[in-house]
Order: structure tokens, then C-alpha cells, then sequence
């Protein structure tokens, strides 16, 4: 970056011309005892030289929002968490889900994915000191399924309102949700792109669900129809930044449905993971679940999305074909990454009002 394009005091300027200093990077690879003495200023004026560089430098950029956010959030004294409704499943996740950033909801079919989601979708409609946002959401599927996404929703409603009778009295639960259905990947660009902004502009809308986020990528990019593995990565990085972008502007969570692919080997994992190295607590995880034989999946979209993610639950369901498993209701659900908490996890449930919480957190060794 060019000094010229920085607002800086005229004997500030004229001390650079003077030193021949063109750019950024003349200034920052010298201390401020150096600058001084080679530009002839007072510690002031190097102060403010260095204040003014370093804030043209760090402005806030998509794949930061989560710190800035942070930041903004604890000076401001913001709701940081959002509620899942149950006690036990907060605290398993450290308090619900991020009130910003993209949260990750990943598992395989039936796990539950959906019923947290629409879940979600209530709880946000609560005040804030009942760990709520205080208003709507929408509900972005890649499936058309809208009808039984509603029957669902209406269906958990009853037992909100009777939770939260006093606060819940006046609020229409359903008419704070919007549904969208994005059947193919050009669509869901329009939506996230065009519609979704306006929507979130005119509208109290506090928290975004994406279900599923993998759906359209798959039938979009497959080594059949010739895409290759970089142009999936490259647009799955543009999605990223967009969701974080809006995250950002809106101030609100998205959520994002994930599925999850089968592990045949140990070299599956190390495809997925990368280096071990560098992904020591994934690769160990991983690694750990296929030796034991339980969890041989991983969530599909590979590493690029997961660096994309600021935190991922992963939710499962216990082996049906397994004798005495047959009519088993079983799930675990598991904090895999965030910023604010360690891996932990417990078992839950789901019935008619949603899901519940069974057993108290365990941390992950
Ligand atoms: N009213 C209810 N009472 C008890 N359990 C229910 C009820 N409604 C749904 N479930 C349970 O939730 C499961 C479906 O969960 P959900 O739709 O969230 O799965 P999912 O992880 O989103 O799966 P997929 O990826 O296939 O969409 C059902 O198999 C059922 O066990």
C-alpha cells in the first residue's frame, strides 16, 4: 500500500517524501527509535505514523469478522450466546450457539438436525434475558419440504408457549419464521446474494438456517459433469465470506445444516485432515472414533469449509442395527470446535417438544 493514500499531518508527509519512503512496508520493517532518527520526528509524530498505518492495515476483512465481532460485542455488552431451549444441550455447548459467525450443525440423516434447527427458530423469538435475540428467523432449505418443516415447528410451538407462557403470550411463533427453498446451486447464490440481504434489511429477522449447506455443492460439483476439485473450493470460499458478511453487517448467527460422509480407511482421514501436524486435535478425534468402530463418518465438504466455520456441533444417533438398539432414541450431541469452549459432549433425545439434553457434559479426551 502506498503512503500517499494515507491522511497523515503535512510534516508527517513531507518527512516521508524527504526519506524517500514510498510505501507501507518502508515504514513498518523499522522500530520506532529507527524511524525517528532516520525521519527526524518527534515520538509523537512516529506514534501517530505508525496509529494511522496500522489502522489502514487492519480494517476488518470477511475472514476476521468473528474478532472484530468479539471485540464489538464485549464493548457493547452484547447478548453473546443464543439458547437451544434446554438447559442441559447450553451447557454441553457452552451456553447455546454463537450469536454471530457461522455455527455448523453436522450429522448423519435423522440425528436430528432439523428438529435443533427449527428449534433455533423459536428460541430466538425469546426475550434477551431468557437467552433469546428477540426476533425472527429464516429457514433456507435445499429440500422443497416446507410443509413438514411447518407441521414440526407447529408442533414444538405448543410446547414453547407453555415454557414461556408470559412472554410468549402476543407472539405469533410462526409468522416470525420465513421458509426459502433454493433447489440448485444458482438459485441459493440468488437468494444469499440478492433476496436474503433485503429480506434481513426490512424485516427483524435474527438468525439465518442454511439446510443444507452441502446439498446443491454436491449436485453442482461432482467429477462427473467435469467441475474440478478447485473451482468447488474456490466457491465455497466465496460462499464463506458472503455468510460471514452477512453475519457481520446483520449481526445475527447463521446456521449451517452439514452432512457427513463415510470413513473407509485411515486414509480417509488424513485426506480430510491434512496434515496431522498442523490438525493434531481433528486427526486424533477422527482417528479415535474409527479405531473404536463408532463413528466412521465425517462431515462432507472437505477442509475447505471446515477452516470456514467458526464452530461445528456434530449430532449422531446410536447404531439401530445393533441388538437392544432397535427402538433406541439415543443421540449424542457433541461441541467438535469453538472458539469460546473445549470439546465436550452428552446424550439427548428427541420427543414431541423437541429436543432434550440427557446427561450432564463430559469433556472429549
Ligand atoms: N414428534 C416427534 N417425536 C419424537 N421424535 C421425533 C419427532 N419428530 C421427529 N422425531 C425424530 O427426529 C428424527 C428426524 O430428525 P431430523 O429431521 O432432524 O433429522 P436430520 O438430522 O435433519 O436428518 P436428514 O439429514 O435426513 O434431514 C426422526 O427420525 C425421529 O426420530
Amino acid at each position: 500500500m502506498e503512503l500517499k493514500n494515507i491522511e497523515l499531518r503535512p510534516r508527517i508527509v513531507d518527512a516521508l517524501r524527504y526519506a524517500n519512503f514510498e510505501t507501507v512496508s518502508d515504514v513498518i520493517y523499522h522500530n520506532e527509535t529507527e524511524l525517528s532518527k532516520i525521519l527526524n520526528l518527534s515520538s509523537k509524530d512516529i506514534k501517530e505514523l505508525v496509529k494511522c498505518i496500522a489502522q489502514e492495515i487492519i480494517k476488518p476483512c470477511p475472514l476476521i469478522y468473528p474478532l472484530t465481532n468479539a471485540l464489538k460485542m464485549l464493548n457493547s455488552g452484547e447478548q453473546c450466546m443464543l439458547t437451544t431451549g434446554d438447559d442441559i444441550i447450553d451447557k454441553i455447548l457452552g451456553g447455546g450457539i454463537m450469536s454471530r459467525g457461522i455455527t455448523e450443525i453436522v450429522g448423519e440423516s435423522a440425528a436430528g438436525k432439523t428438529q435443533l434447527c427449527l428449534q433455533l427458530c423459536l428460541t430466538v423469538q425469546l426475550k434477551k434475558e431468557l437467552g433469546g435475540l428477540e426476533g425472527g428467523a429464516v429457514y433456507i432449505s435445499t429440500e422443497g419440504n416446507i410443509q413438514m418443516l411447518i407441521k414440526r415447528t407447529r408442533q414444538m410451538t405448543h410446547a414453547m408457549k407453555q415454557r414461556y407462557d408470559d412472554h410468549l403470550k402476543d407472539v405469533d411463533l410462526l409468522d416470525n419464521i420465513k421458509y426459502i427453498t433454493v433447489p440448485d446451486l444458482d438459485t441459493q447464490y440468488q437468494v444469499l446474494h440478492l433476496q436474503l440481504p433485503i429480506l434481513l434489511s426490512r424485516s427483524k429477522i435474527r438468525l439465518v438456517i442454511i439446510d443444507s449447506i452441502a446439498a446443491n455443492f454436491r449436485v453442482a460439483y461432482n467429477s462427473s459433469n467435469g467441475s474440478t476439485l478447485l473451482q468447488r473450493s474456490k466457491e465455497l470460499c466465496r460462499l464463506g465470506t458472503k455468510l460471514k458478511e452477512i453475519s457481520d453487517h446483520f449481526q445475527l448467527p447463521i446456521v449451517c445444516v452439514n452432512q457427513v460422509s463415510d470413513l473407509f480407511s485411515k486414509n480417509d482421514i488424513r485426506e480430510y485432515i491434512g496434515n496431522k501436524d498442523d490438525n493434531f486435535w481433528e486427526y486424533d478425534y477422527y482417528q479415535k472414533q474409527f479405531l473404536a468402530g463408532k463413528g466412521s463418518k465425517i462431515p462432507a465438504l472437505g477442509l475447505v469449509w471446515s477452516n470456514t466455520i467458526n464452530s461445528r456441533i456434530m449430532l449422531s444417533r446410536a447404531d439401530r442395527t445393533l441388538v437392544g438398539n432397535e427402538d433406541n432414541n439415543q443421540r449424542t450431541i457433541t461441541l467438535m470446535m469453538a472458539p469460546y469452549a473445549p470439546r465436550r459432549w452428552g446424550e439427548f433425545y428427541i420427543d414431541f417438544e423437541g429436543i432434550h439434553g440427557k446427561t450432564n457434559e463430559q469433556l472429549y479426551y
